[in-house]
């Protein structure tokens, strides 16, 4: 029976299941990608990533959504994309290519993966907005007490709203409603965020077209930039997401986003594909 492999990785929980596409190119479309994202009769997934070839990187990572839509930029994929890499490249940083740019990734230590997430977009026409704002406290309320959020593009939009507690916001009954709403012509990734006794911020994340994770690369960056714009921490911060800790940092010399954390192997396999039933 024809199949195609695959590797499932996570990082913090945010899972994936990885195809390598660069050498037998594996088409994949909208269908096939909600068809193995799908956590009962599929492998499952938070997004399908798939490598194809690049005349500039080590790889392109390609990024897809358990809804079939795709993504501009997936921080926790990156780092498991890097620690393949660099595996397989016998070096400690290797380069992807994504849509939103070039990513590095490097190895850090304790099996750690470093990646330079490249510079966070501010502009409103950046995130996208569908109107002119201003991207440090949007004029937007999503429900009493959730409102006058931050919003940053990775290379993907993300909404961000400081509570009290990020513990006790009901995300399962406000994302779906703040990521469709009219204010994103290309919906949005959604984080709550609270400031903790120890100067760290912790941080729930209801995903574009994915629902609920336990962790978000992309959110941890649009965090501690919306964070730093917002007074409540200096450009560094640990993030606790609900599937453990990221390492942020908002550099100065540069303005890169810079991400480090660590990834896991689970398992790998081969998805199969129906028979070639022929015609009768
Ligand atoms: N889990 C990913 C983010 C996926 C973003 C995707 N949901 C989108 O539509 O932008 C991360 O670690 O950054």
């Amino acid at each position: 029976m024809d199949g195609i492999p695959f590797i499932k990785m996570h990082g913090l929980g945010n899972d994936f299941v990885i195809i390598e596409s660069r050498n037998s190119p594996v088409e994949i479309n909208v269908a096939l990608a909600q068809a193995i994202a799908n956590r009962r009769t599929g492998v499952g997934c938070d997004q399908l990533i798939v490598l194809e070839s690049s005349d500039k990187a080590d790889a392109f990572m390609r990024i897809w959504n358990p809804d079939g839509s795709e993504a501009g930029a997936c921080g926790n994929a990156t780092r498991c994309v890097g620690a393949l890499l660099i595996a397989g490249a016998r070096r400690n940083e290797v380069v992807i290519e994504t849509v939103s740019g070039l990513l590095r990734a490097s190895s850090a230590p304790d099996g750690y993966i470093t990646v330079d997430m490249g510079e966070p977009r501010l502009d409103w026409e950046q995130i996208p907005l569908a109107r002119a704002m201003d991207t440090v406290k949007l004029d937007y309320a999503a429900a009493p007490g959730i409102a006058s959020p931050a919003a940053v593009s990775m290379g993907n939009p993300h909404v961000v709203f400081f509570v009290d507690d990020a513990e006790s916001v009901k995300v399962e009954a406000l994302g779906p409603a703040i990521e469709h709403d009219p204010l994103f012509p290309q919906r949005t990734n959604v984080s709550f965020v609270s400031k903790q006794q120890d100067g760290s911020l912790r941080v729930v994340v209801w995903e574009r077209g994915a629902g609920r994770t336990l962790a978000c690369g992309t959110a941890a960056c649009a965090t501690v930039v919306a964070a730093t714009r917002r007074g409540l921490v200096d450009r560094k911060a640990v993030i606790w997401m609900d599937g453990g800790r990221l390492d942020m940092e908002w550099r100065e010399s540069d303005g890169h986003v810079i991400m480090t954390g660590p990834i896991a192997v689970a398992f790998s396999g081969v998805i199969a594909l129906p028979p070639r039933v022929k015609a009768a």
